[in-house]
């Protein structure tokens, strides 16, 4: 992204900043709005924050409406309008857009922040949405099958609530269902297989007595060794008695595993911090093929010591277009980044203070 845009978006009135091709850090106190900019460019990519499902709270204080609008390397426009009254507008190059997964076609980004340990303790459903993140940017058209096979569980569903079921009123949706789902489950399979190998090869950069039993497992959702249609037939009669499907690839998990045990419950935090950033590094290696992902990075210090923190730039630099970065102070903030090579050991340097963004000299804190 070479330009990023920002109006009444939390504490920030307005900003509007070039952006550097590769690293940009912003530094400032807490509360300043260093997280916000981060947030705005989510909202870019997405649609919506990730701190926050109701917009409203993101709308800057006694102010109607928000605006994001960030010019993408490659001469893309994307913009972003929130009102109070819950409206708002989508525009890629100017037009309507008519889906948020548009905007996410057009900038695939990673977050890591507080939240990302959920891709460890969190319930299978996080974990689905990473790996679907991957498959989505590898091959866009996985977003169809999963509409289609998620309104056909929809109308299953529904049937099943009823209790009493006509067979010819199931048996075209659980057609939809099979088509669909098995679509969904041969792509997520393949990705797995690429993600998996680059998630190991991060790994091998770490301590091998911990991290080398680390294991990375790909759950369908159904029985292993049964088709879709025999699993959904098997556990019709239960199904009947719960009111909805239990088995099928809305189910699908990936998991964690180190000798046998979940891996949360036995890494250390900054462990589990450096699990999640080869993960997530490793999907952006899986989609770089089609687009490098934009990383943007809350705190990349907290929990990591010097050493983690530079591997983990390292492994930002093979994998992303951009990286955006937070911290408290400039110094040790841009510290991990000037070991790389060019241009990401050339960061540029924003000062964020009480909403105000300004573009700051290296090494000023
Ligand atoms: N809707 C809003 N309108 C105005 N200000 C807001 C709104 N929502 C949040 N704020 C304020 O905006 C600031 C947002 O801070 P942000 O989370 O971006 O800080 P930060 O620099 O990342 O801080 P930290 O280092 O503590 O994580 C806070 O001071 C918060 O109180």
């Amino acid at each position: 992204m070479s330009r990023l845009v920002l109006s009444n978006f939390r504490n920030i009135a307005s900003a509007d900043l070039p952006l550097a091709p590769a690293v940009n850090l912003f530094c400032g106190a807490n509360g300043s709005g260093k997280t916000s900019l981060l947030e705005a460019v989510h909202m870019l990519a997405s649609g919506r924050s990730f701190r926050s499902r109701q917009s409203q709270s993101v709308i800057r204080y006694e102010q109607e409406s928000l605006a994001v609008f960030g010019r993408l390397a490659n001469g893309v426009s994307l913009g972003v309008e929130k009102r109070r009254d819950g409206q708002g507008r989508i525009r890629i190059n100017q037009a309507p857009a008519e889906s948020s997964s548009q905007l996410a076609a057009c900038l695939p980004l990673q977050v890591i922040n507080s939240e990302s340990f959920s891709a460890l303790d969190g319930g299978p459903g996080v974990r689905r949405q990473l790996l679907d993140w991957t498959v989505f940017h590898v091959e866009h058209s996985f977003a169809n099958h999963w509409k289609a096979y998620q309104s056909a569980l929809k109308q299953r569903n529904a049937l099943l609530r009823r209790g009493k079921i006509d067979a010819n009123l199931l048996a075209p949706w659980d057609q939809q269902l099979v088509r669909s789902g098995e679509v969904v489950d041969t792509l997520r399979r393949s990705v797995f297989t690429q993600l998996r190998a680059l998630f190991h090869e991060r790994l091998r950069d770490l301590p091998q007595d911990v991290f080398a039993p680390l294991e990375l497992h790909y759950r369908s959702g159904w029985k292993k060794g049964t088709s879709l249609r025999e699993s959904l037939v098997e556990s019709l009669e239960g199904d009947l008695g719960q009111g909805f499907t239990r088995v099928g690839p809305h189910r699908a998990d990936l998991r964690f595993t180190l000798h046998g045990q979940p891996a949360h419950a036995v890494l250390s935090r900054g462990q589990q911090k450096m699990a999640v950033c080869a993960l997530r590094t490793a999907m952006a290696a899986t989609v770089s093929a089609r687009e490098k992902p934009v990383f943007l990075v809350d705190d990349l210090p907290s929990e990591l010591d010097e050493d983690n923190q530079r591997l983990f730039s390292r492994w930002v630099g093979d994998c992303a277009s951009q990286v955006l970065v937070t911290g408290i102070e400039g110094s040790v903030t841009a510290r991990p980044w000037q070991s790389l090579p060019p241009p990401w050991c050339e960061p540029r340097m924003f000062h964020v203070e009480r909403g105000r963004v300004t573009a700051a000299a290296l090494g000023a804190d």
